[in-house]
C-alpha cells in the first residue's frame, strides 16, 4: 500500500489526511469529496522552487491552473511565491478574483479571444505566450487600439513528441500548438513580433507532453530551442532572456509507475542550458517552467460512498460507488489507472478483486479494473489516491450530477474551498420554454 504526502492510518484504524480522518470528512462534507493535502502541496511547490534557488538562477515555477483551478488553490500558489499558468479567459478571471499578483501570470492557449486578451491586457498580466500569428495580429491590433505594451513568449513546437516513456524525435511536429521550429515559422513569427513596438519579447517556450518520466525530452527541446537562440542573436540581435520549458512533470498513480524527483527535472535542465549557453557564448536565460499535475495531483484524493454491487459469475463484480466520469473522466478518456483502499478499513486484508464502476449512465464509467479489496459493503468509503490533478478541473455535469464539493486539509483542520453543488446550481442557467 503506498500513501502520499500526509496521508496514513489513525488510531481509529481510518485513513488520514492532514491530521483528519477521512471518514469524519465524509460524515461532515458527503460524498464524493475532494480533499488536498496541503502539505504536500506546498512541499512539491517548495521543492521546485529550491532545485532552483540552490543553483541560483533566475526562475519562475509557473502553476498551471488547468491542473486545479479555484479561488483557494491559486492563493495557495501565490502564498508559495509561484507564478500562474492560464489558459482561458475564466482561468484568468478566477486566478483576478483570487487576487493573484497579475505580473505573475501567464497567458497560454491556441485561440485567444479578443476578449480574453484585452482582460489580460487590462489587467497587466506578465505576459502572453503567444501560439500563432492570428494571435500575433490580434494582439497587436488590441495594443494599438489601447496604446499599450505587452510582454510576449513565443510558443514553440521543437519537433520533440514525448510519449509518456520514450521520445520520438520528429521531423515535422503535428501539432494545433505553436510556432514550428524546423519549417521557419517560428523565425517568421520571432521578426514579426520584433517589428512590433508593442511588444517586448521575453523568450521562447515550449511544451513537450505530459506525465513525463525522463529528462531526456526536455534537455533535447532545451538543445533544439538553444540551437536557435545561438542563430537568432547573430542573424537578428535578438536574444532571449526567458526560456520557459513547460510542464509534464510524471507523477505516481500506480506501482507501475516510477518517477523522478521534480527537482532532478530543474537540476538536469539547468545544467544542460548552463552547457548549451556556454558553448554558443548567449547569456543564461531565465528558465520557467510550468508543472500542473506535479504540484498537486498527489495531493489529491476522492472520497465516495459505496453502493450497488453486480456479480458477474466466473467473469467479474463491479462495485458501484456515487461519482464517475463526472467527477474524474481520466480513466474514460485515457484509459488513466489508479489505486484505492477503502477509508474506513485501508489496513483490512484485501480478499476480493473488485472493479469500481461509476454512477453515469454509461459502459465507459469505470473508475478501476481490478482492484484487490476487502469484502466491501454499502457502508464502506472508497478513497481513490491521486486525483488532484484534472479531476476537479475537468469534472462535468453529465447526468446533471452535482459536482463533488472540495475540502482542504491541514494540521489537523479541514477547510470547505468548493461548495458541492446542488440541483438548484444545476438549473440556475436554464430558462423555460415559453
Ligand atoms: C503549455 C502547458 N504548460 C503546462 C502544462 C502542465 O502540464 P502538467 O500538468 O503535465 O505538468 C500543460 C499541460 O500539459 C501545457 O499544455
Ligand atoms: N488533462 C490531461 C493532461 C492535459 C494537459 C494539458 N495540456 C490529463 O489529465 O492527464
Amino acid at each position: 500500500m503506498y500513501f502520499y504526502g500526509t496521508t496514513g492510518v489513525n488510531n481509529k484504524g481510518h485513513l488520514e489526511i492532514g491530521g483528519v480522518d477521512a471518514v469524519e470528512l465524509t460524515q461532515e462534507f458527503g460524498t464524493p469529496l475532494y480533499v488536498y493535502d496541503v502539505a504536500l502541496m506546498r512541499e512539491r511547490a517548495k521543492g521546485f522552487k529550491k532545485a532552483f534557488e540552490e543553483q541560483q538562477i533566475n526562475a519562475q515555477v509557473a502553476y498551471a491552473s488547468k491542473a486545479f483551478s479555484t479561488i483557494a488553490m491559486l492563493q495557495l500558489a501565490d502564498e508559495e511565491g509561484l507564478s500562474l499558468d492560464v489558459v482561458s479567459g475564466g482561468e484568468l478571471y478566477t486566478a483576478i478574483k483570487a487576487g493573484f499578483p497579475a505580473e505573475r501570470i501567464h497567458f497560454h492557449g491556441n485561440n485567444k479571444s479578443r476578449e480574453e486578451l484585452e482582460m489580460a491586457l487590462d489587467n497587466r498580466i506578465g505576459c502572453v505566450v503567444v501560439d500563432n500569428f492570428y494571435e500575433l495580429a490580434l494582439l497587436k491590433t488590441i495594443c494599438c487600439e489601447k496604446d499599450a505594451k505587452v510582454n510576449i513568449l513565443l510558443r514553440i513546437t521543437p519537433g520533440i513528441e514525448a510519449h509518456t516513456h520514450d521520445y520520438i524525435l520528429t521531423g515535422q511536429e503535428d501539432s494545433k500548438f505553436g510556432f514550428d521550429l524546423q519549417n521557419g515559422q517560428a523565425e517568421k513569427a520571432l521578426l514579426t513580433a520584433l517589428q512590433c513596438h508593442h511588444f517586448e519579447v521575453l523568450g521562447l517556450h515550449c511544451h513537450i507532453g505530459s506525465q513525463i518520466f525522463e529528462t531526456t525530452g526536455f534537455l533535447l527541446a532545451a538543445k533544439k530551442i538553444v540551437e536557435k537562440m545561438e542563430i537568432w542573436k547573430n542573424m537578428h540581435s535578438f536574444e532571449a532572456k526567458v526560456l520557459n520549458l513547460g510542464g509534464g512533470f510524471g507523477i505516481r498513480y500506480t506501482k507501475d509507475d516510477e518517477p523522478i524527483q521534480p527537482s532532478q527535472y530543474v537540476i538536469e535542465i539547468i545544467k544542460e542550458v548552463k552547457r548549451l549557453t556556454k558553448q554558443y557564448s548567449l547569456n543564461m536565460p531565465e528558465i520557467w517552467i510550468e508543472p500542473g499535475r506535479s504540484l498537486v495531483g498527489d495531493a489529491g484524493i476522492t472520497l465516495y460512498q459505496v453502493g450497488s454491487s453486480k456479480e458477474v459469475p466466473g467473469v467479474r463484480k463491479y462495485l458501484a460507488v456515487d461519482g464517475g466520469m463526472s467527477d474524474n473522466i481520466r480513466p474514460a478518456l485515457y484509459q488513466a489507472k489508479y489505486e484505492a483502499v477503502l477509508a474506513n478499513k485501508p489496513l483490512a486484508k484485501t480478499d476480493e478483486t473488485v472493479s469500481i464502476a461509476g454512477k453515469c449512465c454509461e459502459s465507459g464509467d469505470m473508475l478501476i479494473w481490478d482492484l484487490p479489496l476487502p469484502e466491501t459493503g454499502e457502508d464502506d468509503i472508497l478513497a481513490v489516491f491521486c486525483t488532484g490533478a484534472y479531476g476537479y478541473s475537468m469534472s462535468n455535469n453529465y447526468n446533471r450530477l452535482p459536482r463533488p464539493a472540495v475540502v482542504f486539509v491541514e494540521n489537523g483542520e479541514a477547510r470547505l474551498v468548493v461548495k458541492r453543488e446542488t440541483y438548484e446550481d444545476l438549473i440556475r442557467l436554464d430558462l423555460p420554454l415559453k
